[in-house]
């Protein structure tokens, strides 16, 4: 048997990173995580502990603050592009770089007063290969709706264990994990500020108006309404926690309930998930990793 040394990378993970831009009197806050994995040529390092390849991670932590300096941070896309394509194009032995970044959104209070909003949190998981291979993964976690009717879930298998009853009204709930992926930008590039928008807006507006049969039926409606608006994006994976509602028994206490009072459980909970894409979506290589 031999020992071979596999998949690598490395990077600084969670690099925080707030940067002010003052215009005037006017302040504008932009607050991310930012992670950097970077592979290549790495197997001195592993195998006779040659560092003379690797670009500290310190380094890749401080370009990251100095990038925000220099060029500001726009739409997160567009900053882990040119981290990813700097870090790509600064070592030889550097031959793909990884950037994800997670963005906070703060609102607005006053000229240079803000509150962390309780809303989702945008991310994106951007690849650059020396080759000049790019992919573009946009997303968002944490997207929590909730619709108090239009939903049902009955004609289910069953079986010995099954005791749960057929629901034709029910209240639908969840957290939205969606991460979307864009086609080759070619030589153009894209305005991720309204992609994030419109998909945004594809997927409240495929939420509410969607009479679910079931949460999966949910989840196509929303990626299917995402990928017919959205031209420039071939592939969306979502991921669907079923945010049980259970209603409250509460005939102990000579009280009905219809439909009016809810245990909200946190766990277990149902978790649906799925891929929606064009037929003909182009490979996405590493888009997912
Ligand atoms: O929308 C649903 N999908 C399921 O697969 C499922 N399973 C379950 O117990 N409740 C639900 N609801």
């Amino acid at each position: 048997m031999t020992v071979v040394l596999g998949a690598n990378r490395y990077g600084k993970a969670e690099t925080r990173v707030v940067r002010v831009t003052r215009d005037g009197d006017v302040h504008h806050l932009k607050d991310c995580n930012v992670s950097v994995a970077l592979s290549g040529d790495m197997a001195e390092v592993h195998l006779t502990g040659d560092n003379s390849a690797v670009l500290p991670t310190d380094t890749q932590k401080n370009t990251v603050y100095a990038f925000a300096r220099e060029h500001g941070i726009g739409q997160i896309e567009d900053f882990a592009l040119l981290l990813a394509r700097h870090f790509t194009a600064s070592q030889p032995a550097i031959h793909h770089a990884r950037v994800a970044i997670e963005e906070y959104s703060w609102e607005r209070q006053g000229p240079h007063s803000f509150t962390r909003s309780a809303t989702e949190i945008r991310t994106c998981v951007v690849h650059h290969d020396q080759d000049g291979t790019t992919s573009v993964v946009s997303g968002l976690r944490d997207l929590v709706l909730l619709n108090t009717t239009g939903s049902e879930f009955h004609g289910f298998a069953r079986d010995r264990y099954t005791t749960l009853q057929p629901a034709t009204d029910r209240v639908l709930a969840t957290a939205v994990t969606a991460g979307w992926r864009h086609l080759p930008a070619g030589t153009g590039a894209y305005d991720y500020g309204k992609s994030y928008d419109d998909v945004r807006r594809c997927l409240l507006e495929a939420f509410a108006g969607t009479h679910s049969l079931s949460l999966q039926q949910t989840l196509y409606a929303m990626g299917a309404r995402v990928l017919t608006a959205c031209e420039e994006i071939c592939e969306i994976r979502l991921a669907l926690p079923n945010k049980h509602h259970f209603l409250v028994d509460l005939t102990p206490f000579g009280l009905d309930n219809d439909n009016e009072v809810y245990f909200a459980a946190d766990r277990p909970y149902g978790l649906i998930e799925g891929t929606v894409r064009h037929d003909h979506a182009p490979d996405p290589g590493p888009a997912w990793d």
